[in-house]
């Protein structure tokens, strides 16, 4: 948890929100709604946005069912769900002492047959509806994450090359969390302040609020958990590969109410281990590098090291490969 967690306070200003229903490229609308989503993810690494890809029936069938059924499974049943094996997080996670969450990640559920997989391992005779309900989930919400990266890429002036290119070199995981009661009643923290180490996330809440960006290098907002909306987020590899211009979104998860929450995350990272850089249309005299080429494991083992850990709130990107490192040029 991060240090300035107890005394910071949230705001209950208005958050911002753009709507991007129904929108076809190459209008004026399209035109508004990516220089409102750049605006913001250049300001905070964030966007809200209005759009129906949740829509009542599948938040129903999500929230109301696929979760409960999944987290009321036994903890033997769902350890064997894990997926990955490489590194902290990367499988069920539950049970864990300091921890008040239990999550279950999915890899690539909108693919052919790996949500049929996933729920093999936890229900031998199958369960069509639990898939029915996660690959649509990964569908509609990876087009929308592909819609949103595309508008702030185009909105930087990346040209079409480059975006076609980082679209299509990234895979995604849906993660499922449920956070019990925040151990501390006074902070009500459940999730400290962090970065997520990958490209992009779209956070799905569910009745019980919880979230919150951190903006101004320090104010808190609270991110409603309004039925039509979702919030996406840029991560590290999303601040390296923008050079900064898309800073990584400080956010943590603090829940006053102490009641049970749920929420739905789809993470997009590249694939593979590849090296990591700047896109050099976003690297000029009056943008100059930012972050040193990185692989994303080699990172993430930073980030998961005891001095790494010390940064999470503190652009541990910066640390790990910055040109220019607090204090001093490199
Ligand atoms: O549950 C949420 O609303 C956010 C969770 C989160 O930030 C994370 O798991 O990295
Ligand atoms: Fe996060």
């Amino acid at each position: 948890m991060g240090s300035g967690d107890d005394c910071a306070t949230t705001q209950l200003m208005k958050i911002a929100k753009v709507d991007l229903r129904g929108l076809q490229s190459n209008t004026m609308a399209w035109a508004e709604a990516r220089a409102a989503v750049t605006a913001s993810m250049a300001a905070h690494g964030y966007v809200v946005v209005v759009h129906d890809a949740l829509d009542a029936e599948l938040r129903h069938a999500l929230f109301g069912r696929a979760l409960p059924e999944l987290f009321a499974l036994p903890f033997d049943t769902k350890k064997r769900s894990g997926v990955f094996t490489n590194g902290p997080h990367r499988g069920y996670d539950g049970q864990i002492p300091s921890e008040v969450l239990e999550s279950a990640p999915v890899l690539n559920p909108a693919e052919p047959g790996n949500i049929r997989d996933f729920a093999g391992h936890l229900w031998p005779q199958g369960n069509p509806g639990f898939c029915y309900t996660i690959m649509s989930f990964a569908k509609k919400v990876l087009e929308l994450a592909q819609t949103v990266e595309r508008m702030t890429l185009e909105g930087l002036g990346v040209r079409e090359e480059s975006i076609a290119w980082q679209l299509s070199s990234q895979s995604h995981t849906v993660r499922m969390v449920l956070y019990g009661t925040p151990p501390d009643k006074e902070t009500s923290i459940s999730l400290g302040a962090h970065s997520d180490d990958h490209m992009t996330t779209v956070i799905a809440q569910h009745e019980v609020g919880g979230l919150e960006v951190q903006v101004n290098g320090g104010q808190w907002i609270a991110v409603p958990p309004e039925p039509g909306t979702l919030i996406f987020i840029g991560g590290d590899q999303l601040m390296l590969v923008t050079n900064g211009r898309v800073p990584a979104c400080v956010h943590r998860v603090r829940a006053p109410s102490g009641r049970e929450r749920f929420s739905v995350l789809l993470s997009r990272r590249r694939k593979g281990d590849p090296m990591l850089r700047a896109m050099d249309e976003l690297v000029d005299e009056d943008h100059p590098l930012m972050y040193n080429p990185c692989r994303h494991e080699e990172y993430r083992a930073f980030r998961f090291s005891e001095e790494g850990r010390k940064q999470r709130e503190h652009n541990p990107l910066k640390a790990f490969c910055g040109v220019e490192k607090d204090g001093s040029k490199e």
